[in-house]
């Protein structure tokens, strides 16, 4: 199974998806995305992305490597294909946390995904979330803002919409979506070659 969480910046989803994979017992898998954004204090390459440069980025596009990929606010963001296939085809759910154009292109490409749309409270409540991280100036702040509404916009294309009011609220229903998702895929997908043996 794919999950993908989208939502606006400062929502708070780099937090929920933290606190979602200390839980003891989460068995997915989450994608490092690749960036040209610059890191910030304390990212670390190959943890938190894998930063490029614009022409490594665009030379992956080309080259077919993507799953998808994004320009948002002047940087492109995209999720590597060949870890998404491989850990899928181990067995394994893939997590994904990207914004609203990409996931569309990965509802394209993969209708089965789950869709899950972080929301904050307020505007205003995510006005001070991004301005209390103290990670971007104020002008960037504002772009962030800007794209925030028209993301917002978009929720109605998601299968879920989870209000990030405290942490621990957001990650106990994102646990259950999938619990359910995954409760839903074994109850449509029976063994049919074995309940079609004996049925001559
Ligand atoms: N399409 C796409 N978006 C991504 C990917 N990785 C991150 N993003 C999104 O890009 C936006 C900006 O990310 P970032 O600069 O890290 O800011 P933050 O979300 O405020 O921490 C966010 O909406 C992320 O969810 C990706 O692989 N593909
Ligand atoms: N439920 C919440 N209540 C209050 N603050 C939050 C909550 N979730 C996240 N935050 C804070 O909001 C800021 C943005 O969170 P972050 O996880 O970086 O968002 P995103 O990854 O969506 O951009 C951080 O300073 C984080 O500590």
């Amino acid at each position: 199974m794919l999950i993908v969480l989208s939502g606006p910046s400062g929502v708070g989803k780099g937090t929920v998806r933290k606190a979602l994979f200390d839980e003891p017992d989460t068995d997915f898998q989450y994608s490092i995305s690749m960036t040209t954004r610059q890191p910030r204090e304390g990212e670390k390459d190959g943890v938190d992305y894998f930063f490029v440069s614009k022409e490594q980025f665009e030379e992956n596009i080309k080259n077919g490597e993507m799953l998808e990929y994004a320009k948002y606010v002047d940087n492109y963001y995209g999720t590597p294909l060949n870890y998404v296939n491989k850990t899928l085809d181990s067995g394994k759910d893939v997590f994904l946390e990207i914004e609203v154009n990409g996931a569309m292109q990965v509802r394209a490409n993969c209708p089965d995904a789950v869709f899950v749309f972080l929301t904050p409270p307020d505007l205003m409540e995510l006005k001070h979330r991004l301005i209390n991280r103290g990670t971007e100036e104020l002008d960037v702040i504002n772009a962030r803002i800007k794209k925030a509404v028209s993301e917002i916009k978009m929720m109605r294309n998601y299968d879920y919409a989870v209000v990030n009011d405290e942490v621990e609220n957001a990650v106990a229903s994102i646990r259950t979506i999938i619990r359910s998702e995954r409760l839903r895929v074994t109850r449509v997908m029976p063994d049919y070659e074995q309940m079609l043996e004996g049925d001559d």
